[in-house]
């Protein structure tokens, strides 16, 4: 569910005067997502997405967002530009909240993505990165490495209500993998932080959009393929490795962006940090959103099990 402001079709109506899309055919809530509220928006001249931003998104970022896709977009990449206004303006305000009209991308969000699926992603990712090269801005990661152990001390010991002992097993993952992390020996570059199946849209075993840019940051550019990984190569509980999506994953970013043997070295620590990164801020989640709320929250322990994959010796006693 991912609808938490109503926009009357009135109000929607006006505010499509201010562009030239044509008029108001219909507008559906879209249930999918967790951030914001996204509206699939006909009028007589296309298909939009309107995004009203909630109050997990800093509406200050904004124009980082919208300048990363401007540039991606035009370098080629399939990725959702805001819409200008008639007077060039993207960020609107609609009911209380800043609102934007994107660009509609077709495509399917898959829940398991087959090898060639994997391989077109992965190569996605490259070109994205390529084009990157020499795009000027920069934004903090909010979910950064040094942020890991004071949200796991926020957690606390209500870890061990998401599963016996989570509290003392998490604490040494995180110590194990922040000591060893060294995002200076590694090249950085604006990177979209949460690549996962939901945020590819496929035509077929083609890539027809990367979406949800909303945690995109400055950071270590191959830990990007690595939450990628991650999120891509196990089933939703986070067992069952799957080495041919994995494989397809890596083979199709370095079609685009190969990888050097540091990288490839460094690769299980930074899938095992992108591992605690979840697991942490789903567990945060978890402890903190009301069972019945309307958002659905995702289980932390399906990416303290994809660590095991990762580096064995963490999650051993
Ligand atoms: N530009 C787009 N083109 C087509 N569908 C989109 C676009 N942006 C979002 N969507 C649809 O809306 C859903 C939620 O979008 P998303 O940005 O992932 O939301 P959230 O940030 O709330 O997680 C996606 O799963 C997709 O179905
Ligand atoms: N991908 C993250 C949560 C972020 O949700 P999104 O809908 O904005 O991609 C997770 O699965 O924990």
């Amino acid at each position: 569910m991912a609808v938490y402001t109503h926009v009357s079709a009135e109000a929607l109506s006006t505010f499509l005067t201010r562009y030239d899309v044509g008029d108001l055919v219909s507008a559906k809530g879209i249930a999918e997502g967790v951030e914001n509220s996204n509206y699939l928006v006909d009028t007589t001249k296309g298909r939009f997405i309107l995004t009203l931003y909630e109050k997990r998104v800093d509406t200050g970022d904004l124009p980082f967002f919208f300048s990363l896709l401007d540039h991606l977009a035009d370098r080629g990449n399939p990725v959702p530009p805001a819409i200008k206004d008639r007077e060039g303006v993207t960020i609107q305000t609609l009911e209380g909240r800043s609102a934007c009209l994107i660009k509609f991308l077709p495509g399917i969000s898959l829940s398991h993505p087959t090898p060639a699926q994997a391989l077109s992603a992965g190569a996605a990712m490259g070109r994205m990165h390529d084009a990157l090269r020499d795009f000027p801005l920069e934004r903090p990661n909010s979910m950064g490495v040094e942020t890991w152990q004071p949200l796991f001390e926020r957690c606390g010991h209500s870890l061990n209500e998401i599963a016996p002992g989570l509290y003392d097993d998490l604490g040494r993952a995180v110590d194990g993998v922040t000591r060893r992390w060294d995002a200076d020996a590694h090249d950085c570059s604006v990177i979209h932080a949460d690549l996962f199946p939901d945020n590819v849209l496929m035509l077929g075993d083609e890539v027809g959009g990367l979406i949800d840019f909303y945690f995109a940051c400055t950071d270590i550019r191959v830990y990007d393929l690595a939450i990628m990984h991650s999120a891509w190569s196990f089933d939703a509980k986070g067992h069952g490795y799957d080495a041919a999506v994995g494989d397809a994953l890596v083979a199709g970013y370095e079609r685009n962006f190969p990888l050097s043997d540091f990288e490839r070295a460094q690769f299980p620590l930074l899938a095992g940090g992108s591992c605690l990164r979840f697991a942490l801020s789903r567990a945060w989640d978890w402890l903190n959103t009301p069972a019945d709320a309307l958002v659905t929250r995702k289980d932390p322990l399906a990416y303290w099990r994809r660590l095991a994959h990762y580096d064995p010796e963490l999650t051993t006693k």
